[in-house]
């Protein structure tokens, strides 16, 4: 893992035989530093850097993530939403969501024991393919659509839908993968607009009661907004930071006229001003531009394990 650079595939067979452990991964309760070999730089963000790391009992592979507790703005609330949020992770368990084993720290560090995704991040790859062809595109909202039913049932509100929060397993499957989340009860969490505008929805521009801000349904504004990007290789109201807002505000946005009719027509029930008029998740998953990419013909019997689940 250190010195042997391990080509992915050697990595996908580690991966699958630790995955034998799959049920029980990491079993201690109380983890530290020295259980883990650490292995190569995976990626950095604002807040942290995460490792691919092996834990040394079980040889399981997972990403070590690493939060300096300086950079987390000491009693700012920062630290104790990414304690809160790390409640909300360690209890999912969907195959579109990046699973949390488990956490420890010490006087500097927050560390965040993850699932590891060993294609990386989502939008590096709509990036150097520009776009994807509507039957992936397909794929992945059908798997972002299972992933916020099982949310929302939980009553968690992801909020912060984009490809940069999108991971990729080994088999191409996504994997939301981000801390912003928060549950539906009204958090002091300001909607931090340090990120891209283009994904909040017209309710979260807007002035006025942000007490809408905790409906689910702002996810699937933000799916709408996703579904869009895969399709065009650009999010529907990009633009200056005021006009953005401004055409979101009016949900002003045009779809190229070589986008299928079907997938045209899922764009516009979610992109809908009115929060209670957006497209509710089960009638997503058995959208007409889902169905035809995601059921097999022949297989359309157990049609719950077509390639989109
Ligand atoms: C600290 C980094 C960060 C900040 C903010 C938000 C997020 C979530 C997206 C993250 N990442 C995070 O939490 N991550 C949790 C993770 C994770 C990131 C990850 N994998 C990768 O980052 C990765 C990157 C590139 C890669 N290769 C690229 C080149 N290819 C040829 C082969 C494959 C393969 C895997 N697995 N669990």
């Amino acid at each position: 893992l250190t010195s042997s650079a391990r080509s992915s595939d050697e990595l996908a067979l580690v991966e699958r035989k630790s995955a034998s452990y799959v049920d029980q991964p990491l079993m201690p309760k109380q983890f530290h530093l020295g259980m883990f070999e650490i292995g190569r730089p995976l990626g950095k963000g604002k807040f942290g850097r995460v490792y691919l790391a092996r834990e040394r009992s079980s040889n399981f592979i997972c990403a070590l993530k690493v939060l300096y507790k300086s950079e987390l703005q000491h009693g700012s609330g920062v630290e104790k939403q990414v304690r809160r949020e790390i409640e909300i992770q360690s209890n999912l368990r969907h195959p579109n969501i990046l699973k949390l084993y488990g956490h420890f720290h010490d006087s500097k560090r927050i560390f965040l024991i993850l699932e590891f995704a060993g294609k990386g991040e989502l939008y590096k790859h709509l990036r150097r393919e520009n776009r994807f062809p509507e039957w992936k595109a397909a794929q992945y909202i059908a798997q972002m659509a299972s992933a916020l039913r099982y949310l929302h049932r939980k009553h968690v509100i992801h909020r912060d839908i984009k490809p940069e929060n999108i991971l990729m397993g080994i088999h191409g499957e996504i994997k939301i993968s981000d801390f912003g989340w928060s549950v539906h009860a009204p958090n002091n969490r300001r909607a931090t607009l340090c990120g891209t505008l283009d994904y909040l929805p017209p309710e979260m521009i807007k002035s006025g009661s942000n007490d809408k801000w905790y409906n689910e349904k702002v996810d699937l504004w933000s799916l709408g907004v996703l579904t869009y990007e895969f399709l065009v290789g650009e999010a529907p109201f990009e633009d200056t930071p005021i006009m953005t807002q401004k055409r979101i505000a009016r949900a002003d946005m045009t779809i190229p006229e070589w986008v299928s009719k079907e997938a045209k027509d899922l764009i516009k029930r979610l992109l809908v001003l009115d929060p209670d008029k957006r497209l509710p998740l089960e009638d997503v998953q058995t959208h007409p531009w889902i169905i035809k990419h995601c059921v097999k013909g022949e297989r359309a019997a157990n049609r719950e394990k077509g390639s989109c689940k």
